[in-house]
């Protein structure tokens, strides 16, 4: 078996389209445009990166952009102070603060501080708690994107034997719930977890955000599963390689995401979904 590839720039492309057709839906309707506030802390080379492919992004759909750029020095205080003031403007329906934070700041405490609301991260406890009761509101961005491409593969997700390895916070947590709402039967398997190959080898659904390349090797894969990956480890060579053990995995899926053009792309396109889904939604 060769996998069919899982497109995520392609479904990701979509998405934003769709996402510019409903900021000109409101412009026509005179309704003011959506706004994201971006905030990013420091210098951190792989954070410019994204926090520039999400400015992008929210001036070729037509939405507000506020940049923040702050030194690495800034003050927890300082933070909480310009998040009080997004929360207040009425111009901003989305608040993104790019992670990891500099040493010194509380991660935690940034991101209760966000009116859930305009948590387009879909991190606050409040978020990830409808989510578990299975009424969600805003959604985490990678996990979501992966539904979304899933969703793509035309494949039932019910009662599909699902694993993420991987327990963050902002991917392996939320995308277990997420599995579990469209009706996976969810293992998330973590840093303490026993014989993990056994686990990897039932997956019809295999989601990998361990951030380690090569870390499941493709001989690990069940015939026919749908691998997504959510690693990006910068090799010594400059290539970008994902956890999972690419062209072995590839012989064995049914459908698999590359890194990158995988799961990456679909993290951005998910963040400017919810923001307009804020703005229609409790801002409008
Ligand atoms: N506040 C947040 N911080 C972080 C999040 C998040 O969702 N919210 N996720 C990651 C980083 N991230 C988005 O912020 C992100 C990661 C990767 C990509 C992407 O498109 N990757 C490309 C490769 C690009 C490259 O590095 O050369 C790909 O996979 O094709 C977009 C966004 C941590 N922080």
């Amino acid at each position: 078996m060769s996998a069919q590839i899982i497109d995520g720039k392609a479904i990701a492309a979509a998405i934003t389209d769709k996402v510019a057709l409903g900021v000109a839906e409101r412009v026509a309707k005179g309704q003011r445009v959506p706004g994201l506030a971006v905030v990013l802390v420091g210098g951190d080379p792989a954070s410019q990166i994204y926090v520039g492919s999400k400015r992008k992004m929210c001036e070729k759909v037509g939405f507000i952009s506020k940049a923040f750029d702050l030194p690495a020095t800034t003050s927890q205080e300082a933070l909480l102070t310009l998040i009080d003031e997004l929360n207040e403007d009425a111009t901003i329906d989305g608040i993104l603060v790019q992670f990891p934070l500099p040493d010194g700041l509380d991660e935690t405490t940034v991101i209760e501080r966000i009116n859930p609301h305009k948590d387009v991260d879909g991190f606050h406890p409040y978020n990830v708690g409808r989510l578990a009761q299975r009424i969600p509101v805003m959604r985490s961005c990678t996990p979501r994107g992966m539904i979304s491409m899933i969703e793509s593969t035309g494949v039932e997700m019910r009662g599909k034997n699902a694993v993420v390895v991987g327990a963050s916070n902002i991917v392996g947590r939320p995308m277990t719930l997420e599995l579990l709402l469209a009706g996976c039967t969810t293992t998330c398997c973590h840093r303490f977890t026993e014989d993990l190959k056994s686990h990897v080898e039932r997956a019809d659904i295999l989601v990998v955000a361990r951030g380690k390349a090569d870390f499941i090797p493709g001989e690990w894969v069940k015939e026919g599963a749908i691998v997504l990956d959510v690693g990006i480890n910068r090799l010594e060579n400059g290539k970008i390689a994902g956890d999972v053990g690419f062209e072995k995995a590839k012989e064995r899926a049914a459908w698999i995401s590359p890194v990158p053009g995988g799961v990456g792309p679909m993290t951005v396109a998910t963040l400017i979904e919810n923001t307009l889904f804020a703005c229609n939604e409790f801002h409008s």
